[in-house]
């Protein structure tokens, strides 16, 4: 099998230069009305150079960085070959989406029925997922659609079941779609994709998408593309720029383990970061521990995790995008770092952590692929447990033409972990590329000013009642879950109102002392920085929740807190090698890091 490798032409490898069009890229008038009503007008780099592929019959491989668009990039052209198909009656749908989780399946799914509602084809779309029933999968394949999202399982089960007949496929397939391609054989579809693999005809057009390249994308080229003619889209620019969104600005904080609380408090209390703010944790309990101290202080949050029911996830998920609540606490490390005896986790009881390891959702992906809508903040409350983890949350932010920033909390054992990160990255010392600088807007006296109250706050978070919330939580979200099932069933894209998940866990309501920073706590350059953030978030439309559905086109560099302003602590910072911040002695584990 011979295979080629194509560059971009050269005009479309810069973000900058470019001038393409939907049109000028042979998008059918329907899809490009339709991406109009969704206020999409331009098409991303990624787009600008796999739909003309696409549209022309060819198997692409596109790697493209995390938001940069690559599920229009695929459906866009996807559902215009589509229009085209002579009808006939089909036993198999024409095109198959496979995904590696639940929540990018139900993503994908309603990014398809929007776009064939907006365009008035009458295309049909169905979404299979294991937990349906098998009676439902035949239903749903039996009104015909022409298009299946679902997870590599599902597709297997649909064929051992006979629900999915091979000789239907190989009449009817016509696009095979390998989403997040680099991330299905490490979640097991290897034994399903390879089920698949021996009835997908020779003239099915295979896409392959994913965020980075790896040995497994490597694989199921192997596996899937069968056409002799095979496109590459490789890397675009340097690495900085291919694996981070450029719109994207990173920062870190050194901090104690302990003192983490403080921090987090000190950057949401104060506003010095942007409205809506996703945070990551490695623990459930972890989660659960910063909502409970989060809510002593008059702030609301939600958590999301996999012990969470699936119904439960999808409803966060949908209101968090609505813009029903600011403040997301996400919890993404596997099953086996949360079971492992580390930090609050290890207070859980043998059983209790059975159960946890019981309910876990071997299909749930919290950071991968999931488009999280205007979130302008990611903070690493704990430090992810890979590079490749790192660049999964941080694209969470700044998606397409979208801007954001990103805040890591780094204590002096996750010093490690923050220097991998800057190597993969590319922060190159002798470049002085300084990818990640210290968060500028947060002084040391702004910090002290709240640490008493954080103090006292985190030590009445007890690890007993981490456990009651938590389990109180689930229980809610069980109950919870149940009725979202029938509302998904009857009305599948509204929201619930009524069932909302950034509740008050604590039965006591936040002590009114608490809730407000008296003025005299505050620095004149801690209320300056604030005032700045509100100012921009202002300019930005960033302000009111319902025009944060509104896509943000352009950045607004100039109007950015975090490109003008500088602290007195930032400069202090900058000239005493981050003793200004560390009490306990990063900047000297990170000096002596570098030299090595
Ligand atoms: N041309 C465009 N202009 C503006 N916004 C766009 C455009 N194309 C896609 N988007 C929006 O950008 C966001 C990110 O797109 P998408 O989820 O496809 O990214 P992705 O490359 O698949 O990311 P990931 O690798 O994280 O899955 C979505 O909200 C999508 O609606």
């Amino acid at each position: 099998m011979a295979e080629t490798t194509e560059k971009p032409p050269k005009d479309i490898e810069s973000e900058d230069e470019q001038e393409q069009t939907f049109e000028s890229l042979g998008l059918d008038g329907r899809l490009i009305r339709a991406l109009n009503k969704k206020k999409i007008d331009k098409p991303t780099p990624i787009q600008q150079v796999a739909i003309p592929l696409i549209l022309q019959g060819k198997d692409v491989v596109a790697r493209a960085k995390t938001g940069s668009g690559k599920t229009f990039a695929y459906l866009l052209p996807l559902l215009q070959k589509l229009f085209t198909l002579e009808p006939k009656k089909k036993l198999a749908p024409s095109a198959i989406v496979l995904v590696p989780t639940r929540e990018l399946s139900q993503q994908v799914y309603t990014e398809v029925s929007s776009l064939i509602e907006l365009c008035r084809v009458p295309l049909k779309v169905v979404q299979l997922t294991s937990s349906m029933p098998a009676p439902d999968w035949r239903t749903a394949l039996a009104a015909l659609p022409e298009i299946l999202v679902t997870t590599p399982a599902c597709v297997k089960k649909c064929l051992s079941d006979g629900v999915l007949q091979p000789t239907s496929i190989d009449e009817s397939l016509e696009i095979l779609v390998l989403d997040e391609a680099d991330l299905l054989l490490s979640y097991g579809y290897e034994g399903d994709i390879k089920a698949l693999t021996p009835h997908i005809p020779k003239r099915c057009q295979c896409l392959l998408m994913s965020a980075t390249s790896s040995d497994d994308v490597e694989k199921l080229k192997k596996l899937i593309l069968h056409n002799s003619y095979i496109l590459t889209l490789p890397e675009v620019g340097d690495i900085k720029d291919e694996v981070i969104p450029k719109n994207v600005q990173q920062f870190w904080i050194s901090c104690s383990a302990r003192d983490k609380l403080l921090y987090i408090l000190s950057l949401l209390k104060l506003e010095l970061v942007q409205k809506k703010v996703l945070i990551f944790t490695n623990t459930i309990d972890m989660g659960f521990r910063l909502k409970l101290f989060l809510e002593k202080f008059g702030i609301r949050s939600a958590v999301l995790n996999s012990e969470l029911p699936q119904n439960s996830r999808l409803h966060i998920l949908e209101e968090f995008n609505a813009g029903l609540f600011d403040y997301l606490i996400a919890t993404d490390t596997s099953k086996s770092k949360e079971n492992e005896d580390n930090g609050v986790s290890s207070i859980e009881p043998k059983k209790s952590r059975k159960h946890a390891k019981h309910k876990a959702d071997s299909e749930f992906g919290v950071v991968r692929g999931i488009d999280f809508k205007n979130v302008h903040t990611v903070v690493n409350l704990d430090m992810p447990e890979s590079a490749e983890g790192y660049v999964h949350r941080i694209g969470r932010t700044g998606r397409a033409y979208s801007t954001g920033a990103s805040i890591s909390l780094v204590s002096p054992d996750e010093m490690a972990i923050f220097e991998e990160i800057k190597s993969f990255l590319g922060d190159d010392e002798k470049d002085n590329s300084n990818l990640i600088p210290p968060f500028p807007l947060l002084t040391k006296n702004a910090v002290e000013s709240l640490r008493y109250r954080a103090e006292d706050v985190a030590k009445s978070v007890t690890k007993i009642a981490v456990r009651e919330s938590r389990a109180q939580d689930l229980r809610n979200e069980i109950l919870n879950s149940e009725k979202l099932k029938a509302h998904f069933e009857v009305n599948p894209r509204d929201l619930a109102d009524l069932l909302k998940h950034d509740k008050a866990l604590s039965k006591k309501p936040p002590a009114p002392h608490l809730r407000d920073v008296p003025d005299y706590l505050l620095d004149a350059t801690t209320k300056e920085a604030s005032k700045t953030v509100k100012l921009a978030r202002a300019a930005m439309g960033n302000t009111n929740p319902a025009r944060r559905h509104g896509f943000k086109r352009k950045s607004k560099r100039n109007k950015d807190p975090l490109k003008t302003f500088t602290a007195e602590g930032h400069k202090r910072a900058r000239r005493g090698g981050m003793k200004q911040e560390g009490k306990d002695g990063n900047g000297n584990h990170r000096q002596k890091k570098r030299k090595t």
